[in-house]
């Protein structure tokens, strides 16, 4: 199958994604710089980790107005996969594709480490080779993952499955000691209604091989290709 990885001007983890897809998955790359608006034999679109814009206005705001994001838009429309990781995730969110916002992390700085995640919902195309409850390490290195929204959307997104990962100890134990950018509930990733459009701050690409430290995020991958080649 074929992904589809936009680079925008300061994406930055566009070709570690581009590594996995390819070197350690075994599939097709086709980069999309951001002018471009052909998104023709394209499975699933990554969207990529970095500063996009320089994060200028907010992280992900300019991008929303890149032409390949609206083509994004219209793929996501369509049904086609679309993942957004960390600044995807943001662009995501700004592009209106996800509900919600990004704050500033409540340390006010940026972080990276590893960090636990209890994956709660393992009917996505992009989560159903984890067990539901599972916790995996993976890494995070954003400044602005404190993910907010209004009290119905969080009710909604509670309610309907959407979040698909939240932030726990080792055990798997959800509280404020173990969220690291002050995100409500925990949450490290969500997806749409739908189910085809799916964010999240860790980078699943950064511990997709055992010499990374982990090969918790592989399965991300694999769960994509699982579900677009069954
Ligand atoms: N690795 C990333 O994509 C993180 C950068 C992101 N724009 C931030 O919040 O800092």
């Amino acid at each position: 199958m074929r992904f589809g990885i936009p680079v925008y001007p300061g994406s930055n983890c566009d070709r570690d994604v581009g590594w996995v897809v390819e070197k350690v998955l075994g599939h097709e790359v086709r980069y999309l710089w951001h002018r471009e608006i052909d998104l023709s034999g394209i499975d699933c679109v990554i969207i990529p980790g970095g500063f996009s814009y320089g994060d200028y206005l907010r992280a992900g705001a300019m991008a929303k107005l890149s032409p390949v994001t609206e083509a994004i838009c219209e793929f996501a429309e369509k049904g086609g996969l679309v993942m957004g990781i960390c600044n995807g995730f943001q662009i995501l969110l700004e592009a209106g594709l996800l509900p919600g916002a990004m704050l500033p992390n409540k340390t006010l700085s940026f972080i990276c480490e590893f960090v636990h995640l209890r994956v709660e919902n393992n009917q996505t195309p992009f989560t159903s080779l984890y067990e539901k409850g599972e916790v995996i390490r993976i890494p995070i290195a954003h400044a602005e993952g404190n993910y907010t929204c209004s009290p119905e959307v969080l009710k909604e997104l509670e309610e309907n499955g959407q979040v698909v990962v939240r932030y726990c100890s080792p055990e798997g134990e959800v509280s404020e000691e173990f969220n690291p950018n002050g995100s409500l509930n925990n949450i490290a990733g969500i997806c749409n209604k739908r189910g085809n459009v799916f964010g999240l701050m860790p980078h699943p690409e950064r511990a997709a091989e055992a010499i990374l430290g982990s090969t918790d995020g592989y399965r991300m991958f694999e769960s994509i290709v699982k579900s677009v080649l069954a």
